[in-house]
């Protein structure tokens, strides 16, 4: 799978602009600010429907304008791909495939894989937990649709319940029968996305622990795993148990919106822990993980997109991504850097295909 070309209008810093790419690497260099970050970006909207940088979309219309169109006409399995993408201030984002409106944009997800390399990553370790949620969610997403169904409508029903706890505070009132009606739908629900989020971690763990040995020299010892409250205790014991709490808190405090990811390096948590060496190594294993996972249940080679990676690196790492690029594995690659020589020289060694793009 790749993508042939890109037109971008009123794209943040893209007034009007079309890019056809080479089938292997692409490369944007240019000074800090002229926009490289964007074109991955805007990439990234084209499978996602949404910025990986900022997803309030009325902030990725060009200042001073009213929309902002990005289209891109992919190749999939030999067929050709045309994906449309617009946003009017005021109006819902419109996400077109040849042609033909999406009715509900999460049908869009999974059919274009893309995993992003970006110095933004330091997110999943430093932030709080929604950030892992939503990557492990966006993985597993990727690949299969029921999931993100199952998640659209448990967060539907959890801000039902939680309104309907809020009523019941400010009303003096409380009606058992109407917060069963929910907690039967969270269960339904949770439990369907705590197994698929159990059985993705098991998953996935190995393969992190593999890239993790390949990309760093120290060996040290990795782990990956998936905290949840319905661990221990099954979840209508926890609604259970926890209703008089909710009373009071006026939202439901149980659940899968609680889970975590811990990410951890000889046994220690990495974000306490881990030197920021250690943090981008873990970081870049667990993109390359992704990249793996997506490919082995979707059968699709994910775009990759590595924005700054050579300024945020040093060269011992470089050198194993290029190593790693060598391997016929991958398939399309986009790269963005501030040295135009510097990127040449390290991709020119891949020995792959490659186009370089100059803004300014
Ligand atoms: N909505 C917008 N309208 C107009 N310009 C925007 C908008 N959003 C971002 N920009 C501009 O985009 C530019 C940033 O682009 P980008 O992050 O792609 O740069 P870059 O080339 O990757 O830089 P660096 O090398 O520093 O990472 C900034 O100049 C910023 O002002």
């Amino acid at each position: 799978m790749y993508l042939k070309k890109i037109s971008l209008v009123n794209y943040k810093n893209f007034e009007a602009e079309a890019f056809e790419f080479n089938t292997k690497i692409n490369c944007f260099v240019g000074y800090n600010g002229v926009g490289k970050t964007n074109v991955l970006d805007a990439i990234y909207h084209l499978a996602f429907t949404k910025g990986y940088f900022n997803s309030i979309a009325s902030q990725n219309i060009q200042h001073e304008k009213e929309f902002f169109v990005v289209e891109g006409l992919f190749n999939l399995d030999e067929r050709e791909e045309l994906i449309n993408c617009s946003f009017k201030k005021g109006q819902k984002k419109v996400v077109k495939r040849n042609g033909k409106d999406y009715e509900k944009l999460s049908e869009h997800i999974g059919l274009i894989p893309v995993v992003i390399i970006s110095p933004n990553d330091t997110n999943l370790i430093s932030e709080g937990s929604d950030v892992r949620r939503k990557f492990m969610d966006s993985v597993i997403a990727q690949s299969d649709k029921n999931y993100l169904q199952d998640l659209i409508s448990y967060n539907k029903v959890l801000s039902q319940r939680n309104a309907l706890l809020k009523y019941f505070a400010s009303n003096h009132t409380f009606d058992a029968l109407n917060i069963d009606v929910y907690n039967k739908q969270l269960i339904d629900f949770g439990d369907r996305i705590y197994k698929k989020r159990k059985s993705f971690a098991e998953d996935f763990a190995p393969i992190l622990e593999r890239r993790h040995k390949h990309i760093s020299s120290e060996g040290e010892n990795v782990s990956f795993k998936y905290k949840s409250q319905l661990e221990k205790t099954d979840f209508e014991e926890l609604l259970k148990k926890s209703l008089e709490k909710d009373r009071v808190l006026q939202y439901t405090s149980v659940g899968i919106q609680r889970d975590d990811l811990l990410y951890s390096i000889e046994e220690y948590p990495i974000k306490k822990f881990g030197s920021q060496g250690q943090q981008k190594t873990y970081l870049i294993a667990l993109k390359l993980a992704e990249f793996d996972f997506i490919q082995m249940q979707s059968k699709k080679t994910p775009i990759l997109l590595l924005d700054d990676i050579f300024d945020k690196l040093d060269e011992n790492r470089v050198s194993k991504i290029v190593d790693l690029v060598n391997d016929d594995n991958f398939g399309q690659i986009f790269i963005t850097d501030t040295h135009a020589e510097r990127t040449e020289n390290v991709i020119k060694k891949t020995n792959q295909p490659y186009k370089m793009f100059e803004l300014n």
